[in-house]
C-alpha cells in the first residue's frame, strides 16, 4: 500500500500558452484543491515546445517534461483536440494547426466545415479528447484522458469557449459547447473529465489541506492467501488497515504492517493480541476476530463487550459472512472473508470512510475491486475531537 504524502505546493504550472485552457484549469484546480495555476507566460526560460507526438498523451508528457525540467514544482500539461469519425480521426493531434497556422481557430473551423460539407447529419459524430500529464518534482508521471462525445454542427453557434467549441454539438443535446456557460463547460467537458481522473489519482496519492475524510480498509480471514491481501491493500489507498484475524501467515510480513491494526484469529498462532482498540477519524474502533464472543450464533456477547470498551465501531470477522449494522449508536462491521465466502456469494472486504457530519460510509468490494451491494451510510454518535 502506498501511504499518502502531504501535498505541499500552493501552486502548479500549466505548460501552456493557451489562455483559454489556463482559465479552465484555474477554475478546475481551485474547485478541486484550492490550488493556483500559473501559465507559461509567468515562467521565464521555456522555449517553443515541438508537439511531434503521435498521440495526445505523448504530446502532453512532452510538454509537461520540458517545463518540469526547469522548475521544482508540479507541472501539468494538456494536449487536446477534436477527432472526427468521418475524417478518419482528423484533425486529432493536429487540431491546433489544422488549417496550417498554429492556433488560428477561425481558419481551423472554416477548414473543418469545408471538409464536412458532404457529410450527412448521422455521420457527423466526433469526440473532444483531452490528455493531461502531471509531472511531480520527483519525476513521477500521472497521465489521464478525458473524452466528450458529440457531433459537428452545420454552422458555428455560440460565442463562449474557444477553438472548435462553436462547431461541437453535445451528444443528445442541441447546443454547441460555445453556447454553454463557462461553468457548465467546466462540468462536462473532456478537460473536466480528465481533470476529475487526475484529481482522483492525486487524492489517492496525496493528502490535501482541508481533506477531512479518513479512509479505512477493513479485511479479514485471508487464511494464508497473502497475494490477495497484498493486492487489495495496494489498490485501496487507505489511511489505515484493520485486519480482523485469520491471516495465517507471518504477522511481521503482513503488508503495510506499520499502518495496520491486526488481531489474532482462531487459526493464527502468532504473537498478536486478540483484541485491539484503535482510534482514528474521530472514532474508537474495537477490533476482534469474534470467535471468543460466539458471533456465529449471536452478537449479544459482542454487543456487551462493545459497550464495556465504549466502542463507536466494532470490526470483527470469523464467520466469513459480511455484516454491517448499527446497534445503539455503535456500528458492527464484518467485512466477510477476502478469499472464502460463507453465507454470501462472493469474497468481500469493506472500506469505511468518515464524513464531516458524524456519519460513516461503508462500501463492500470483491477482491477484484467490484462493488458489492452491501453497507451504506450510518449516522453514529457525534465525532470526538481527536
Ligand atoms: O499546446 P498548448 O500551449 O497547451 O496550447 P494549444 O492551443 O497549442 O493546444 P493543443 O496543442 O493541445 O491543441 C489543442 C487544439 O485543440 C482544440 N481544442 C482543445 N480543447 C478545446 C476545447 O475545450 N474547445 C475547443 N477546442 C479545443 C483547439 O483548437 C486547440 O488549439
Ligand atoms: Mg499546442
Amino acid at each position: 500500500m502506498v501511504s499518502k504524502q502531504k501535498w505541499t505546493w500552493d501552486k502548479i504550472v500549466l505548460a501552456s500558452r493557451n489562455e483559454h485552457k489556463l482559465r479552465e484549469f484555474q477554475a478546475l484546480f481551485k474547485r478541486n484543491f484550492g490550488i493556483d495555476v500559473r501559465g507559461l507566460n509567468d515562467v521565464d526560460g521555456v522555449g517553443n515546445i515541438v508537439e511531434d507526438g503521435k498521440t495526445f498523451e505523448e504530446n502532453a508528457v512532452k510538454k509537461a517534461k520540458s517545463v518540469a525540467n526547469i522548475l521544482n514544482i508540479p507541472v501539468v500539461a494538456d494536449d487536446s483536440g477534436l477527432t472526427v469519425d468521418a475524417l478518419g480521426g482528423a484533425p486529432g493531434v493536429y487540431s491546433a494547426r489544422y488549417a496550417g497556422e498554429h492556433g488560428d481557430d477561425a481558419a481551423n473551423n472554416r477548414k473543418l466545415l469545408h471538409e464536412m460539407e458532404r457529410v450527412v447529419a448521422e455521420e457527423r459524430t466526433a469526440t473532444f479528447v483531452c490528455a493531461l500529464a502531471l509531472i511531480l518534482p520527483d519525476g513521477e508521471e500521472i497521465v489521464v484522458r478525458g473524452e466528450c462525445p458529440g457531433r459537428i454542427a452545420f454552422r458555428p453557434r455560440g460565442t463562449n469557449g474557444f477553438g472548435y467549441d462553436p462547431l461541437f454539438e453535445l451528444e443528445g443535446r442541441s447546443v454547441t459547447m460555445a453556447e454553454l456557460s463557462p461553468q457548465e463547460k467546466d462540468q462536462i467537458s473532456h478537460r473536466a473529465k480528465a481533470m476529475q481522473l487526475l484529481a482522483d489519482e492525486l487524492r489517492r496519492r496525496f493528502e490535501f489541506e482541508g481533506d477531512e475524510t479518513v479512509r479505512i480498509l477493513i479485511v479479514s480471514d485471508n487464511h494464508g492467501e497473502e497475494k490477495v491481501l497484498s493486492s487489495v491493500i495496494r489498490r485501496e489507498v487507505a489511511d489505515h488497515v484493520i485486519h480482523c484475524g485469520d491471516f495465517c501467515t507471518d504477522a511481521d510480513a503482513l503488508p503495510n504492517r506499520e499502518r495496520m491494526t491486526v488481531v489474532r484469529g482462531n487459526c493464527d498462532f502468532e504473537a498478536v493480541k486478540e483484541e485491539e482498540i484503535w482510534e482514528g477519524g474521530g472514532y474508537r474502533f474495537f477490533v476482534t476476530h469474534g470467535h471468543r464472543y460466539g458471533i456465529k450464533s449471536s452478537l449479544t456477547s459482542l454487543l456487551y463487550r462493545a459497550e464495556e470498551v465504549a466502542a463507536d465501531i466494532v470490526c470483527f470477522g470469523h464467520s466469513h459472512t459480511p455484516y454491517c449494522s448499527a446497534h445503539g449508536g455503535c456500528l458492527f462491521v464484518n467485512p466477510g472473508s477476502v478469499v472464502q465466502p460463507r453465507g454470501y456469494t462472493v469474497p468481500t472486504y469493506a472500506v469505511l470512510e468518515t464524513g464531516d457530519e458524524g456519519g460513516v460510509d461503508i462500501t463492500y468490494y470483491t477482491p477484484g475491486g467490484e462493488l458489492v451491494p452491501l453497507g451504506g451510510t450510518y449516522s453514529l454518535k457525534a465525532k470526538k475531537p481527536e
